[in-house]
């Protein structure tokens, strides 16, 4: 029977709202006083966006005479915004297990890269592989995120290169967003390395020239929608100059900016990323001070990857830093080939244990900041009235207790479409 309201989820023992004035991040003093309610209740229109979140008593006599199509009682449990995934490369064919054991033998991701394989490996198979299979394999992979929780991904492209494959890559992204119920931010990260037989600055021209022009005309067209543009800014990649000229191409065809940065070398990319007015800049596990005060200044997310720092041995970026001095800190889980974690609450366990986040420095940095980095934060990262109603909740009566690996949860996730 159709009802008023889509759903009314109902006396929740703790309702975990993140903020509840409109913010659009929030730094490390805000962090500390997440907005959480006990016994309290959800309405979401048939819109699909948040009508009312409060105290389940008045919320149930403001809608005392209202219809629902649907009701789930929360009694015992919590809801939370669902998780935003800042960061991921979710669209590749072919395994790395072998590099898996070449690194437990010593070898580093650059002696792999260098070698021709990581990234070079996974574009090989990807370039090969049908659209439908790229998509197949994308598929399952957003299923398990958003069955950890996840509401809002950002997918990157950047295992083609090549103009043909990277545009292959964008319309799998484009085809889960029109599919499937997972919100998508998707980035064309063309220049994720440089192709066999081509210098920096060649590969950047093409990019600039070739690929830019192509995704605006399909972009017109309606066949793709890219909100981001990406550069692995790293010694042996893409030089600090090239890095600016694709980002600032990027930026001039309206693309946000959100970047690989400072990752295994010093690259002064933070310093970049603030001067371009960058959404965000991903890594920075070898960021500057200058850095840090030049993203904290001009509002440039770090979106921190606790996998990468795990899975490469590397030492762990500096959040408690960043955090003290003004940057918006944000997380993402990077998944890709080589760091293979589909689940932002292991991200959030591993930020809390690893990188010294407290547990609701980790929430907000995967909640209300993610989402800002990706600029979407008027709509994601919280539940608020206007929002869309994008949730998750655990059998749990503590939401704290998601955070222990070890406890056992289970886990809905309810998304609604923009
Ligand atoms: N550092 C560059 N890109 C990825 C790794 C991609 C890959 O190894 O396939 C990252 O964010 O960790
Ligand atoms: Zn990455």
């Amino acid at each position: 029977m159709a009802g008023e309201y889509k759903l009314l989820l109902e006396g929740a023992k703790e309702l975990v709202l993140v903020c509840t004035q409109g913010e659009k991040y929030l730094l490390e003093a805000g962090m500390q006083h997440l907005a959480v309610l006990e016994n309290a209740s959800v309405v979401i229109g048939k819109d699909g966006y948040i009508k009312a979140a409060g105290d389940a008593k008045i919320i149930r006599n403001q809608f005392s005479g209202a219809s629902f199509e649907k009701t789930i009682d929360c009694s015992g449990k919590c809801i939370l915004p669902g998780l935003v995934d800042a960061h991921t490369h979710p669209v590749w064919a072919g395994d790395r297990v072998h590099e898996f054991s070449m690194k437990l033998a010593g070898a580093s991701y650059m002696d792999i890269h260098q070698v021709g394989g990581g990234i070079h490996f996974t574009v090989r198979h990807t370039q090969e592989a049908p659209e439908d299979e790229l998509f197949q394999r994308f598929k399952q992979r957003l299923l398990r995120m958003m069955r950890a929780g996840t509401t809002l991904v950002e997918c990157k492209s950047g295992y083609g290169l090549n103009l043909e494959t990277e545009i292959k890559m964008l319309r799998v992204i484009e085809r889960a967003r029109r599919e499937l119920d997972i919100g998508i931010s998707s980035t064309y990260c063309g220049a994720h390395s440089v192709p066999k037989g081509k210098t920096a600055t060649e590969a950047a021209d093409d990019i600039i020239n070739f690929h830019l022009p192509k995704l605006k005309e399909l972009e017109l067209n309606g066949e793709i929608h890219v909100d981001n543009i990406d550069v692995f800014c790293e010694k042996g990649v893409f030089d600090l100059n090239s890095t600016r000229r694709i980002l600032q191409a990027g930026k001039d065809k309206g693309l946000q900016i959100n970047f690989h940065g400072d990752e295994l070398h010093p690259m002064h990319s933070a310093e970049l990323g603030a001067e371009l007015e960058a959404k965000a800049v991903s890594h920075l596990e070898e960021i500057s001070n200058e850095g840090i005060t030049a993203m904290a200044r001009a509002k440039c997310a770090a979106v921190l990857l606790p996998t990468t720092a795990y899975i490469l041995r590397l030492k762990q970026p500096q959040a408690r830093k960043m955090l003290e001095e003004g940057v918006i800190v944000a997380l993402g889980s990077d998944f890709n080939p080589n760091a293979y974690c589909c689940s932002m609450p292991m991200v959030m366990h591993l930020a809390c244990v690893n990188m010294k986040m407290s547990m609701k420095e980790a929430l907000a940095a995967a909640t209300i900041n993610a989402a800002y980095a990706l600029g979407k934060s008027h709509s994601h990262g919280s539940i608020e009235i206007g929002k869309q109603g994008d949730l998750f909740i655990i059998n749990s009566p503590r939401y704290s207790l998601f955070f222990h690996s070890n406890s056992s949860y289970t886990v809905v996730t309810i998304i609604f479409h923009e």
